[in-house]
């Protein structure tokens, strides 16, 4: 890996991609008892908080205990042609029928992913396995989800007025397996279990510098942005790329402010990457509550509010395009 220029190992030795263009500061690191903590939290800021314990009783989740013990139910596998695994709403390809789904969700059980992930050759499709955390998961499985600390999780989630919780997804990966850059419209408290991970985190004030895919596409929330091969012709603005980065490994918790743009990818020093997250609804906001100018996370709901109401208004979400340059062009540019 060392002598193959599109990779870097940095002074722990982690290996992973080089992306000179985009410009990062280290994302703050607090061991778990700080006050600082919730400083971050409040200002929705990303935070790798170390030492809390937050799933350990994951840590023993390996392969041979999970084939053991989380049921034989089919588990959603992702398998792509390449190292990316960009999330798409199969239910939107009728909108944008040229569209190429960039990877395929296979179910498959536990002994089907372990007997793939143990005989892959490079060169051969990859997998991820991406699965929420049901309660049709065995007893021993259930037993460490209920030793997660809920008790913090739940401090957090009253201290800042989130809304509920709405799902785990339990993520096993290989080395090399990176999810592009994307917003979730949630806020997320990212374990990491085994090995590591690379994360580059956005403001949600660059929205105009990562260039998101329209409302109505299959790869709503997901930038067009190719870190590895940046088109600037098309996308000019994401040379003024700056943001936050950091690597998480076992025992660490990223927190990912909800409309925060991340990139994360498992490194190529990693055997093998587990991580659990905790995505919750973003807390009920009321007028009373609302501040002008808007915050950029706000006029990400804005901004998807219009789409997702022009493609009603006029009919055909193909429509919303050309609409909206006939409002804009000539008008306000
Ligand atoms: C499908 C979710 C993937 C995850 C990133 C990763 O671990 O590859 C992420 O983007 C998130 O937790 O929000
Ligand atoms: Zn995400």
């Amino acid at each position: 890996m060392m002598d193959d220029e599109r990779f870097m190992t940095d002074s722990d030795g982690r290996i992973y991609r080089r992306y000179d263009d985009i410009k990062t500061k280290p994302i703050q690191r607090l061991n778990y008892d700080s006050r600082e903590i919730n400083r971050f939290i409040k200002k929705q800021e990303p935070v790798i908080i170390e030492n809390l314990g937050l799933v350990d009783s994951a840590t023993k989740w390996d392969l041979e205990y999970l084939h053991e013990n989380i049921g034989n139910e089919e588990k959603s596998v992702y398998v792509s042609k390449t190292h990316k695994f960009m999330y798409y709403n199969a239910s939107r390809c009728a909108v944008y029928p040229d569209f190429i789904p960039p990877n395929e969700q296979h179910n498959m059980t536990m002994t089907e992913f372990i007997r793939k992930y143990r005989t892959w050759k490079p060169g051969e499709h990859r997998i991820y396995f991406q699965q929420i955390l049901t309660d049709t998961v065995g007893s021993c499985i259930y037993n460490d989800f209920r030793n997660f600390k809920w008790s913090w999780l739940n401090s957090k989630k009253e201290r800042f007025n989130w809304g509920d919780l709405t799902s785990n997804l339990l993520l096993i990966g290989q080395p090399g397996n990176v999810t592009p850059v994307h917003y979730d419209e949630q806020q997320n408290f990212f374990a990491q279990v085994h090995g590591y991970k690379r994360v580059l985190l956005f403001d949600p004030k660059f929205f105009q510098c990562l260039y998101p895919y329209p409302f109505h596409h299959p790869c709503d929330r997901q930038s067009q942005v190719d870190f590895e091969n940046p088109d600037y012709e098309r996308f000019p603005l994401a040379k003024h790329l700056a943001g936050y980065e950091g690597v998480v490994g076992p025992g660490d918790v990223l927190y990912i402010p909800m409309c925060w743009w991340h990139y994360i990818e498992s490194t190529m020093d990693s055997q093998i990457t587990t991580s659990i997250n905790f995505w919750y609804k973003h807390q009920s906001m009321t007028l009373s509550d609302l501040r002008f100018p808007l915050k950029w996370q706000q006029k990400l709901t804005v901004s998807r509010n219009i789409e997702k109401m022009l493609g009603e208004a006029l009919g055909d979400p193909s429509e919303v395009g050309p609409f909206l340059n006939a409002l804009v062009n000539g008008r306000y540019t």
